[in-house]
């Protein structure tokens, strides 16, 4: 018999039925819920007579549509979003689940405060109504992107029909360089494997460079999983991990934290494992990358110049020509001429402690661009706090950024954050698709280090010059 994988581990503790055809049935350990994906969930359980199974296990944040600036508290949201915050303040309360509302200092993006509130721990099965769920994979938990019936599924049994994933191994072997993060990791993965690369997977990212990442780096890396195709994205749990859990306000504490770690402790994959692919990439290879067009798979390295349609095959070469028009942008052009007019520093994937400190010593005593505009939107409300207390948010406000309130924010045009047609923005979200930071917006992706860096100069920029 060969040994199984992370993926394979989690998976068998979960089953709880599997069906001649491979359909399965998972136990779930944590919901997640978001304002956006559940109001017709929540409909449907009150339609049918029925409860939350386990709202105990039930976790709910309003993030997608919620105002980030001061004064949110008195309003600031359109019709729809209003709905649906009103929505999950009611459904939140009368089901009985837990909840963070906007007026709470733990409040933020929902894939920032589960770990944040150690909701998140490692060989749980996490679903949430968000494609973004894979983020919690860091800790070694199968972490699956559900949609709004799912969600009533999962409400109402605390289980969700799956059926399993193959197995994929992202290696990334050795030492990164300096300046490089686990945001360029994320997207060089994505530029080498594709956007449908991963489609049918579940990835587990290994290798000395993932080792060497903090717990939030891990977070960044498998938030991408899904836009490499993948199901979810996972790293199996280590003493990092451990530390990061530990103490959290709902982590497992004396006997039952060392039951925990035991079972912790066998979360990995075998050496003799069976793997449907294998991506190896070397650390040291890993250049600081910028998105070029509204693929996260249209990557290159900042030293780089943009692509010409010809220098592609099939249909991409359409989907360059067509990408290129929608950027404005001319093939040839060295990358770091590229004017931008905006920053948003912030969302799931960048929105945490270490991605506010990396910003923030680039722009230690700097200005940025005259004209320029650029916010900081912190994961969360503590998030917020920590970075006031380490004397963050006084360098971003110094160097002219806005200091916002914690929310999904420009990361998609679902609030007041939002591009206008033709602003061409450095982001440090994770999808550049056309009208994703509002209609004709244009948006660059790149690590928090390099964000700042443009915000700095105005135009996109090697973060190695500044270092
Ligand atoms: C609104 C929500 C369903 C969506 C997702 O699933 O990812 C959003 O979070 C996003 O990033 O596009
Ligand atoms: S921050 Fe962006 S990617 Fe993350 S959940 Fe919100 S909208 Fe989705």
């Amino acid at each position: 018999m060969t040994g199984k994988t992370l993926y394979d581990k989690i998976w068998d503790a979960h089953l709880a039925h599997e069906a001649e055809d491979g359909t399965c049935l998972l136990y779930i350990d944590r919901h997640l819920v978001h304002e956006v994906t559940s109001p017709q969930a929540f409909e449907g359980l009150r339609m049918a007579n029925r409860t939350v199974r386990a709202p105990e296990k039930t976790i709910a944040v309003p993030d997608h549509n919620v105002p980030t600036t001061p004064d949110r508290a008195s309003g600031g949201m359109n019709e729809e979003s209003r709905i649906q915050v009103e929505a999950l303040d009611r459904n939140a309360k009368e089901f009985g689940i837990h909840y963070y509302p906007v007026s709470d200092v733990r409040q933020g993006i929902v894939h920032i405060i589960g770990p944040e509130q150690g909701w998140t721990l490692p060989g749980m099965t996490i679903v949430c109504g968000d494609s973004h769920t894979a983020t919690h994979g860091a800790f070694g938990a199968l972490a699956h992107g559900i949609g709004t019936s799912e969600v009533e599924h999962v409400l109402a049994t605390q289980t969700l029909i799956q059926r399993k994933g193959k197995n994929m191994k992202v290696e990334i072997t050795g030492k990164l360089r300096p300046g490089v993060t686990a945001k360029d990791i994320t997207l060089s993965v994505i530029g080498r494997t594709g956007t449908a690369g991963g489609t049918g997977y579940v990835i587990e990212y290994c290798g000395e460079a993932i080792r060497d990442l903090s717990m939030e780096g891990r977070m960044t890396v498998c938030n991408m999983a899904i836009e490499g195709g993948a199901r979810a994205g996972l790293i199996a749990p280590d003493e990092k991990t451990y530390e990061y859990v530990k103490g959290r306000p709902h982590a497992p504490e004396g006997a039952q934290w060392d039951a925990a770690l035991e079972w912790w402790k066998t979360l990995h994959s075998d050496d003799d494992a069976h793997w449907d692919k294998v991506v190896t990439i070397a650390g040291d290879e890993i250049a600081p990358v910028v998105t070029w067009g509204t693929s996260p798979e249209d990557v290159l390295p900042i030293t780089a110049s943009v692509p010409a349609p010809g220098d592609f095959n099939g249909g991409k070469v359409d989907a360059a020509k067509r990408a290129l028009e929608y950027m404005g942008l001319q093939p040839g052009t060295p990358l770091r001429e590229i004017a931008i007019d905006t920053v948003f520093i912030g969302s799931c994937t960048n929105g945490r402690i270490e991605d506010l400190r990396a910003a923030a010593s680039v722009l230690k005593g700097k200005k940025i661009k005259d004209g320029m505009r650029a916010m900081v939107v912190p994961g969360s409300g503590l998030v917020r706090k920590q970075a006031e207390e380490e004397g963050l948010a006084d360098i971003f406000r110094d160097a002219g950024f806005e200091w916002r309130l914690a929310g999904c924010s420009m990361c998609l045009a679902m609030n007041p954050d939002q591009l206008s047609p033709g602003e061409r923005c450095a982001a440090t979200s994770n999808r550049n698709f056309e009208g994703r930071q509002g209609r004709g917006g244009r948006t660059h992706l790149m690590s928090p280090a390099m964000a700042a860096a443009a915000a700095v100069t105005g135009h996109l920029t090697d973060v190695r010059e500044m270092m």
